[in-house]
């Protein structure tokens, strides 16, 4: 057996676990990271970026039908093979080849194979052809392992093995009818692409669409969904699922009602995958979700940094915000205070620091990628009237501004901001409707810079863009 020696370990090389990696050797550390599958991890194989690629092109094809003298352009539908064959390129063809090329250029060791923290400071790595290697780390062990598809305890379910993200997002054709389990983000997402891939789409929503967003927009999703064909089924329940002989699912909901499909995708949340990584031994619970400090320290039932403060999480394992950006976010934070603390330097971790992931808690910024666009970043009003917070909510349609004119035919989108009237700031902002994403990190910019209104009157939207909504929102805001 191995026994090898870096500054810092760090379990899974997703998206966040590269990225603690290499911040840790900018800041003059050593540094390896140990990985059981792709280098990349979910996000550059099975979530963002092959998911996106499907959505792209029917996004593209609507928008150029939106607009007179493109629309006449426009003279067949979707080329599903093209599609396929452009998500296969963004998932790099599933090799790793290109990342791994990278982690050597960055100065990164990889170690191929499970990784399961031995003892303090140790992870000992199992290879595929049996190999085991022990690295010793002299800083830090660092879980960046992700999380997995949750499936819930449906009978039948796994037995009929469903189509979780990973299969839809890797799918090598559209099954004729694709029946969904879930309203979330996943959902919306893969209804979005399926239609316009030619499924015909029944989602089963038990809470709704997007529950978690201002109420608009799972109403503002659902009727787009409905308008092209999608049987979107809100306070509905499978109660019993089974795979048949011939491959089809069939899908008894819980009022009794069978529905025929020819795949099932569940799509209701994620698990973290802390399953085999030696948490146990450490008092804490294999399965669960890891619990940090401001600084990604791992802490245990009593708050306290578990050891002297050697193990660290981030990513999707901590729950804080499963998304990639913020978990690179969590990533640039964490491997910046772990060389802080090697090199006992100070350690910036109150509110904005430079060692905090302070925005997880106020300023989160997402985008779903469905029909129409949903950015939002901040808090929901719901969310801020439950934190205490003395709100006003100012809407504004977004078919009003001059851009929207312009940018389509029929541009229906609504924009929200919720203002903490104590400070008169803006804590939340969401946008729906066409091509909103790229409108969003301006709101990003005014909730995390805590902008006065007043000063934002001096920020002047250009004309004529749909952010014009802006100016409108505190005009209808008031001086
Ligand atoms: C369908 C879908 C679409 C999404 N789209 C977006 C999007 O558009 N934008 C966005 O911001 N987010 C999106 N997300 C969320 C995003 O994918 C995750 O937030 C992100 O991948 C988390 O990164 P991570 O590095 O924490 O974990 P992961 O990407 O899951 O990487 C963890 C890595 O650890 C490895 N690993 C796990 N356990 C071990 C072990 N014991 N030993 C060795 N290696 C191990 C895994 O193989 C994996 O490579 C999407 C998610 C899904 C499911
Ligand atoms: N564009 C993006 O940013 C993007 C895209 C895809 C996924 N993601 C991330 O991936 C994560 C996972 O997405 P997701 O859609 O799987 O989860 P989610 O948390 O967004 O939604 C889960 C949905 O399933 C429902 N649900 C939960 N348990 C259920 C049950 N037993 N039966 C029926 N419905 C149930 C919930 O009410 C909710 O509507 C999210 O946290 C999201 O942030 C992000």
């Amino acid at each position: 057996m191995d026994t090898t020696t870096y500054d810092v370990v760090v379990i899974g090389a997703g998206p966040v676990g590269e990225n603690v990696a290499d911040r840790a050797v900018q800041g003059g550390l050593t540094a390896a990271v140990v990985e059981r599958e792709l280098v990349g991890g979910e996000c550059s194989y099975w979530a963002c970026m092959p998911t996106k690629a499907l959505l792209r092109s029917g996004a593209a094809l609507r928008a150029a039908r939106a607009v007179p003298g493109a629309r006449e352009a426009v003279t067949g539908g979707l080329d599903a093979a093209a599609v396929l064959r452009r998500r296969d390129s963004f998932a790099a063809n599933w090799r790793d080849d290109g990342q791994v090329s990278w982690l050597e250029r960055a100065g990164i060791a990889l170690y191929r194979g499970h990784g399961r923290i031995a003892a303090a400071r140790t992870v000992e790595v199992a290879g595929e052809d049996g190999t085991a290697t022990t690295l010793t780390a002299r800083h830090a062990v660092v879980v960046a392992t992700g999380s997995g598809a949750l499936l819930p305890d449906i009978e039948g379910l796994r037995e009929a093995a469903p189509w979780t993200s990973r299969d839809a997002a890797a799918a090598s054709g559209a099954p004729g009818r694709l029946a969904i389990i879930g309203g979330g983000v996943v959902a919306v997402e893969m209804a979005t692409a399926f239609t316009d891939l030619g499924s015909s789409v029944t989602m089963l929503a038990r809470d709704g669409l997007l529950s978690r967003a201002e109420p608009f927009v799972g109403e503002r999703v659902a009727a787009s969904l409905r308008d092209r064909g999608v049987s979107v089924r809100t306070g509905t329940e499978a109660g019993s699922v089974k795979r048949n002989g011939d491959g089809t699912v069939s899908i008894t909901l819980t009022g009794g009602e069978q529905l025929d499909a020819d795949e099932l995708l569940v799509a209701i949340g994620r698990t973290p995958n802390t399953q085999d990584i030696g948490l146990d031994a450490l008092g804490l619970t294999p399965g669960g979700w890891l619990a940090v400090d401001g600084t990604m320290r791992v802490v245990g039932a009593d708050g306290a940094p578990v050891g002297d403060g050697w193990l660290y999480a981030a990513g999707d394992v901590n729950r804080r915000a499963l998304l990639t950006h913020q978990g690179k976010y969590q990533a640039r934070a964490a491997g910046d205070v772990i060389v802080a603390r090697a090199k006992g330097e100070a350690v910036e971790a109150g509110p904005w620091g430079r060692h905090a992931a302070t925005a997880d808690e106020r300023a989160v910024p997402q985008v779903v990628f469905a029909d129409p666009e949903i950015a939002s970043v901040g808090l929901t009003a719901a969310a801020a009237q439950a934190a205490g917070l003395r709100i006003r909510v100012v809407d504004y349609d977004l078919a009003a501004t001059a851009g929207s004119a312009l940018q389509a035919e029929g541009y229906q989108g609504r924009a929200r901001m919720v203002v903490d009237e104590d400070r008169k700031v803006i804590v939340g902002f969401t946008l729906v409707g066409p091509d909103v994403a790229e409108l969003l990190h301006a709101a990003t910019i005014a909730v995390v810079g805590e902008v006065p209104l007043d000063r934002l009157w001096h920020a002047v939207p250009a004309y004529p863009t749909v952010s014009e909504v802006w100016l409108r929102l505190l005009e209808t805001y008031g001086r």
